[in-house]
C-alpha cells in the first residue's frame, strides 16, 4: 500500500527515512487554529486528523499519516513563536520547569474506512537558564518554525536538562507508538521495510 506523509515538517520525514518507510510527502494546507476549552491532547489528535483527512480524501487507496506536536507548561499550550520576542519569551517560561510535548498522529486509509487517532506526551525538564543562555540560543535562528520556540534535535539539546518518554516524539514522529499502530491496523511490519 502507497504511504503518504501529510507534512511539511524536515524532522517528520527524516524520522519516517531513518524507520527506512518508503512513502511519498504531499502536504496538507489546513489552518492550524485552537479551539478555545480544548484539552492538549484533543488538540493534538484534532489536527493530525484535520491534516491527515485533507490528504486522505484525495487519495483514498492510500494510507496517510499526519502529525502535530505542541508544547504545554502548566496546562497552557505554547504554538510557534511569532517572532523572536515571543520566542524569548517562551524559552524564559521553560526555564527550570518541567513542560510536556504532546504529539498527536492520525493514520487514515479511507478505501478500507480506518481512521485511527492517538497521541504521545513526553516530558521534557529544563535548566536553570541565564538571561545570557537565552539570548545565544535566540541568535541560533532555529526557534521560529517549532513549537515551544525550542529544537531538542540542534542547540537546543543544550538547554535540556532530563527527558523522559520517547526523545522522536520531542522531535515532532512518535516513532514507536507509529510501528505499533501500523503493524496491529495496517499488518506493516517497519522492522521487514513495511
Ligand atoms: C519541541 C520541538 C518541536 N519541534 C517541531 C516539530 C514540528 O515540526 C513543530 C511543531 O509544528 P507542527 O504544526 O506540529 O508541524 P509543522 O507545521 O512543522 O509540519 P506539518 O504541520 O506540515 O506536519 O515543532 C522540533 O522540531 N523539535 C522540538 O524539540
Amino acid at each position: 500500500m502507497k504511504i503518504i506523509l501529510a507534512s511539511s515538517s524536515p524532522r517528520r520525514k527524516e524520522i519516517l527515512e531513518n524507520a527506512n518507510v518508503k512513502f511519498d510527502i504531499i502536504k496538507s494546507e489546513i489552518d492550524e487554529v485552537i479551539l478555545d476549552n480544548e484539552l492538549p491532547s484533543q488538540v493534538v489528535m484534532r489536527l493530525a486528523f484535520e491534516k491527515c483527512i485533507d490528504i486522505a480524501a484525495k487519495h483514498r487507496e492510500s494510507l496517510v499519516i499526519g502529525a502535530d506536536t505542541v508544547v504545554v507548561l502548566d496546562d497552557i499550550i505554547l504554538g510557534k513563536p511569532k517572532d523572536i520576542d515571543e520566542a524569548i519569551a517562551m524559552i524564559t517560561q521553560l526555564s527550570g520547569k518541567t513542560h510536556q510535548v504532546i504529539t498527536g498522529i492520525s493514520l487514515i486509509n479511507l478505501s478500507a474506512n480506518k481512521k485511527i487517532i492517538d497521541y504521545v506526551v513526553s516530558n521534557v525538564k529544563f535548566k536553570d537558564l541565564s538571561a545570557e543562555d537565552i539570548k545565544d540560543y535566540i541568535q541560533t535562528n532555529e526557534s521560529l518554525d517549532k513549537a515551544g520556540a525550542y529544537g531538542i534535535q540542534g542547540y537546543g539539546a543544550l538547554l535540556v536538562e532530563e527527558i523522559q518518554g520517547d526523545y522522536f516524539n520531542i522531535v515532532g514522529l512518535p516513532i514507536s507508538r507509529l510501528s505499533d499502530l501500523l503493524k496491529q491496523h495496517f499488518s506493516i511490519n517497519i522492522f521487514y521495510g513495511g
